[in-house]
Formats: C-alpha cells, sequence, structure tokens
C-alpha cells in the first residue's frame, strides 16, 4: 500500500480520502532534517504552507510521486526541483478564495471602525466611545491591486456596499474589469485617489516592495491599506514609518516578510495597524474545499490517474503526453516569449500548427501557449486545466489554425499574439534531442535557442549598431551569451536576438533605444 505524508494540520475530510488508497501518517511541526529523515519512505506529501520543500527533502524524496499543497501558494514548494524528478504538484487554485476576500473585507471593515482595539478596551472593563470614532466604506473608492479570482470578489461585495471601484491589473482586460464593476487605472493614479487599497496579486520579483516609500508617501492620508496576499509585496519598515509619521491612516496585514513575524516595528504600533497570522485561508469551508481538492489529487495519481489541477505536469493521459511533451514546452516558451512581447493585456493569441505538427491535436498546444503566455500574470496559478478559462475570464480571444504545407522544419508552432504594446509574433521547433530553437520572430528568420534573459531589438540594418549595442550592455554590466541577427534584406529592417547572461537593469531598455538606428527594444525572462 502507498504512504502518505501529512505534514500540516489538513481537515479530517482529506484524511479520510487518502486512507481510501494509502496509509496515512500525519506529523506536523518536523524540522526540516526529520523531513529529510523520513520523507524517502513515502509516496505523497501534503502540506500547508507551512512546510517548506526545499531541492533537499525532494532529493531525499526517493519515492515521492505528488507533493499537494492544500492552497493556492506553492511558492513554499522547490517546484522546479520537484519537475526535474518528474514529481506532479498539485494545489487547490479556488478552494479558499473566498476565505481570502472576506478576510481582506474583514479587514477592510475592522481598520474603519477601529474593531480590535474597541473589543480590548472593553474587556479590560472600559467604555471608551471617543477614542473610536471611525470612517464609512459607503461612497469610499478602494483600489484594487490585482483583479483575479480574490480581488474579483472583493469587488463584488464592495460595489454592493456602494465603494468606488479602481483597480489596477495589467493582466486584465479593460472590457473583463468592466464587467466586474471596476475602472481599471494605473498603479500611480490608484495610489493617489484610493481610500482603500486592497493588494490581491502575486508575489513576483515585479511586486515585491511594489508598496515602498515613494508610493506610501504618494497615498491619501486617510488612506488604508490591507494585504492579505504575500507578505514582501509591502515593505514592511517603509510602512511603519509611514503609519508612524501618520503619513496614511491605517494598514491590515495577514501576511509578512518573514512569516510567523518575528522582531518587527509593526508590533508596536497602536490601533492604525491591525495583523493576523496568515488566516486568509483559516476558515473551516476553505479548509474542507482544499484538502479535499488536494487528497483527490493525491488519491487519483496513486491509482496511476492524472491530477486535474497540477502545477508542473498536465493532465493528460500517459500515452498523448508521452507523445506531445516536447511540444508541449515548446509551446509554452513560446507563449511565454509572445505575452512579455506583446505586452501584458493580451486581446488576442493565434496558435498555427505547421508541417507535421498540422496532423497533431492542437488542444493541448493551444493549453500550453495560453499557460506560458498567462504565466506572467499568475504564476504557478495557472495550470494546463484552469489556462483556457483563465484566458476566457481575461478576455483574451484564441484563434487556433493549422497549416501542413509550412515545411521550412518538420513540425513547427507559430503564435501570434496582439496586446498593449502590439502583435508580435514567434515561431519555434524542435531540433534534434527535442531541443527548442526558436526560428522566427515577427517574420525574420533567426535560429536560437531561448535563454532565461533575452533581448530583442527592432533595428535598421547598418554598421556600426551591433557594436553600440554591445558597449551599451558593457557598461551596464551585463554579458551577451550569444547574439544573431535576422533579416529579409541587407540593410533593410532587421531583428536582433541577444541571450545575456544576466537580467537588464532597470532603466537601460530606454538607452538602447536612443541608440541611432534602433527602433524599439524588448526584453523577455524565460
Ligand atoms: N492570506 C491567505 O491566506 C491567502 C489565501 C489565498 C490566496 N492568497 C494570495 O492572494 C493572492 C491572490 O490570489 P488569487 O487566487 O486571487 O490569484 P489570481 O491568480 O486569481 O489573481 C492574481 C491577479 O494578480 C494579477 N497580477 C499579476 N501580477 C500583477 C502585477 N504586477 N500588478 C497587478 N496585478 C498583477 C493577475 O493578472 C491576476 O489577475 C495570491 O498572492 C495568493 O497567494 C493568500
Ligand atoms: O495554508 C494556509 O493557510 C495558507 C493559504 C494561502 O496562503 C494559500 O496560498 O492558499
Amino acid at each position: 500500500m502507498s504512504k502518505v505524508l501529512v505534514s500540516d494540520p489538513i481537515d479530517q475530510a482529506g484524511i479520510d480520502i487518502l486512507s481510501q488508497v494509502a496509509t496515512v501518517d500525519v506529523k506536523t511541526g518536523l524540522k526540516p532534517e526529520e523531513l529529510v529523515q523520513i520523507i524517502g519512505e513515502y509516496d505523497a506529501l501534503m502540506i500547508r504552507s507551512g512546510t517548506r520543500v526545499t531541492q533537499e527533502i525532494i532529493e531525499a524524496g526517493t519515492q515521492l510521486k505528488i507533493i499537494g499543497r492544500a492552497g493556492v501558494g506553492v511558492d513554499n514548494v522547490d517546484v522546479p526541483a520537484a519537475t526535474r524528478k518528474g514529481i506532479v504538484v498539485v494545489n487547490s487554485p479556488e478552494g479558499n478564495t473566498i476565505a481570502a476576500a472576506e478576510h481582506a473585507l474583514a479587514m477592510m471593515l475592522s481598520l474603519s471602525r477601529y474593531i480590535p482595539d474597541a473589543n480590548a478596551s472593553v474587556k479590560r472593563g472600559e467604555w471608551d466611545r471617543k477614542s473610536f470614532i471611525g470612517a464609512e466604506v459607503y461612497k469610499k473608492t478602494i483600489g484594487i491591486v490585482g483583479l483575479g479570482k480574490i480581488g474579483s470578489h472583493v469587488a463584488a461585495v464592495a460595489r454592493a456596499m456602494g465603494m468606488k471601484l479602481l483597480a489596477f491589473d495589467p493582466f486584465i482586460s479593460t472590457e473583463r474589469a468592466e464587467q466586474i464593476g471596476c475602472q481599471l487605472v494605473d498603479l500611480e493614479v490608484l495610489i493617489q485617489q484610493a481610500d482603500y487599497i486592497t493588494l490581491h496579486i502575486p508575489k513576483t520579483p515585479e511586486t515585491t516592495h511594489l508598496i515602498n516609500t515613494e508610493r506610501l508617501a504618494k497615498m491619501k492620508p486617510n488612506a488604508r491599506i490591507i494585504n492579505c496576499a504575500r507578505g514582501g509585496i509591502i515593505d514592511e519598515e517603509a510602512l511603519a514609518v509611514a503609519l508612524r509619521e501618520g503619513k496614511i491612516a491605517g494598514a491590515a496585514l495577514d501576511v509578512y516578510e518573514a512569516e510567523p513575524l518575528g522582531e518587527s516595528s509593526l508590533k508596536s504600533l497602536g490601533q492604525q495597524a491591525i495583523l493576523t497570522p496568515h488566516l486568509g485561508a483559516s476558515t473551516t469551508e476553505a479548509q474542507v474545499n482544499v484538502a479535499i481538492d488536494v487528497a483527490e489529487q493525491i488519491r487519483d495519481v496513486l491509482l496511476g490517474l492524472a491530477a486535474r489541477s497540477a502545477v508542473n505536469i498536465p493532465g493528460l493521459s500517459p500515452d498523448v503526453m508521452e507523445e506531445l511533451k516536447p511540444y508541449m514546452q515548446l509551446a509554452e516558451t513560446l507563449g511565454k516569449l509572445v505575452g512579455q512581447l506583446a505586452g501584458g493585456r493580451v486581446e488576442l493569441l493565434n496558435v498555427r500548427l505547421q508541417g507535421e505538427l498540422a496532423t497533431n491535436k492542437s488542444q493541448p498546444l493551444v493549453v500550453a501557449s495560453l499557460k506560458g503566455l498567462l504565466y506572467q500574470a499568475l504564476r504557478e496559478r495557472v495550470n494546463y486545466v484552469n489556462a483556457s478559462i483563465e484566458a476566457k475570464e481575461r478576455g483574451i480571444r484564441v484563434i487556433e489554425t493549422r497549416d501542413a504545407s509550412i515545411k521550412d522544419y518538420a513540425g513547427s508552432l507559430h503564435l501570434e499574439a496582439t496586446g498593449s504594446l502590439g502583435t508580435h509574433s514567434v515561431t519555434g521547433a524542435l531540433f534534434g534531442g527535442g531541443e527548442i530553437r526558436l526560428t522566427n520572430l515577427d517574420d525574420f528568420p533567426i535560429n536560437v535557442p531561448p535563454n532565461q534573459h533575452m533581448l530583442f531589438t527592432l533595428h535598421r540594418d547598418m554598421p556600426g549598431i551591433i557594436g553600440k549595442l554591445g558597449s551599451l550592455l558593457g557598461s551596464f554590466n551585463v554579458n551577451i551569451a550569444s547574439m544573431q541577427v535576422g533579416r529579409k534584406i541587407i540593410r533593410g529592417d532587421a531583428v536582433m536576438v541577444l541571450s545575456l547572461d544576466d537580467p537588464l537593469p532597470d532603466g537601460i531598455l530606454p538607452e538602447i533605444i536612443k541608440v541611432s538606428g534602433i527602433r524599439d527594444a524588448y526584453t523577455v525572462t524565460l
């Protein structure tokens, strides 16, 4: 019989499902070294946010087939390490949506009416009605940063409470925002106009310290900010200073840069700060939802079936998967690339299967392309199961075409996306050993393997440009790993594709565009 280790507190409903097919050991509060010691016995590991599943634990898990995260965020799992070992990582993308949204709303009302402090004062035996004069949310402006599942539910409730709704989400169409009743605005506008700012975004390099000293300084003095998303999106030190100096009126946090929250200047603040210990998902309903959702997937995988919400491996039957896997990776890579070239707000994605590939089933490749396209917005929350629904909800129109007559390579995949930066296209094929090659960019022939950090320029094919760009990158200490020019005619328009060893530093892109002959430049992280 299979063995499952449950290393965080999980609702009994989940344990009951696992027990149908496995021996279940519940061992919570294990130290990392203890987990490393015992994980080798188990076929599956089920966790919440308390267990950090590091590469070391994954390496020691020689029998592991699946890691189940009873919740949304898989930021406590080394997903690339699990993927390398063929371990499926599953989550529950929606099980705690309502719980987290309601916690954010509860925080907003608690901040407005000083409920935690008023409650404490009565319990101390006081009857102080003067110190807790609150503010109404009715007719106030709420600024929602991140209009995904949780942000949308917050919007619906806030709207019903008579609030004016602003939202910032660079990956959501204006139409979708309007459907939800939100006016889509720039982050800076939201920051300056909102009375309440609530964050519902993933933590990514772009969102880390999104709320910093400068942005806090631009908020209204009566502004109140709520973070029930991820710690580190707000710079906690900067927030404590802004609250202490009265630059903003209040903050409610459920998540922290380091959890549990240790020494922190936030703790010494008065009623303008409300702190909860990562309780967003802590409702009976949400815990039952996520436990069932994830336990069912662990059970299915242990029975040899597909998982419905795998973060890293699609829920296709093994034979289809085996055949399509290299092309799925190609599609995902091209999706990531074209999504960034077209700008976040993609409206249209055209997926064309070419040559021999045209005879294949297109649906898995379309899904993989969408998963890549949405990765920047949704990170680990987008998977092969929800990619199509997420795209639909974001108003992304998908067109699938096939052209068996295009035979530049045995089989190739062409993606064209239209977004806020215009229309861009990229084609890719698989070379010997399944190696991915980018073979065309915006109709210019190229032949380059994808790289984690890439720079693309559109320029006039004339002497000196390559040298100038190389020197400029050198002056910013950026090392070029490889460079290729694609052109249709000599001294006409051309594209340059550079693979870089390092990410491009902030502020360099405008400098690149200033180089005489360069018309446009795009940076991409794969
Ligand atoms: N406190 C808790 O216990 C708890 C519980 C559940 C979820 N969460 C967290 O809440 C957050 C939102 O979850 P969700 O289920 O709504 O996710 P979601 O994927 O449905 O929505 C996230 C939204 O953020 C947008 N986004 C991405 N990058 C952005 C950026 N740079 N600027 C603005 N918007 C951006 C995306 O387009 C998307 O619409 C996540 O961080 C999740 O981990 C916390
Ligand atoms: O397990 C928890 O309670 C945290 C849940 C939440 O942060 C999530 O990512 O789903």
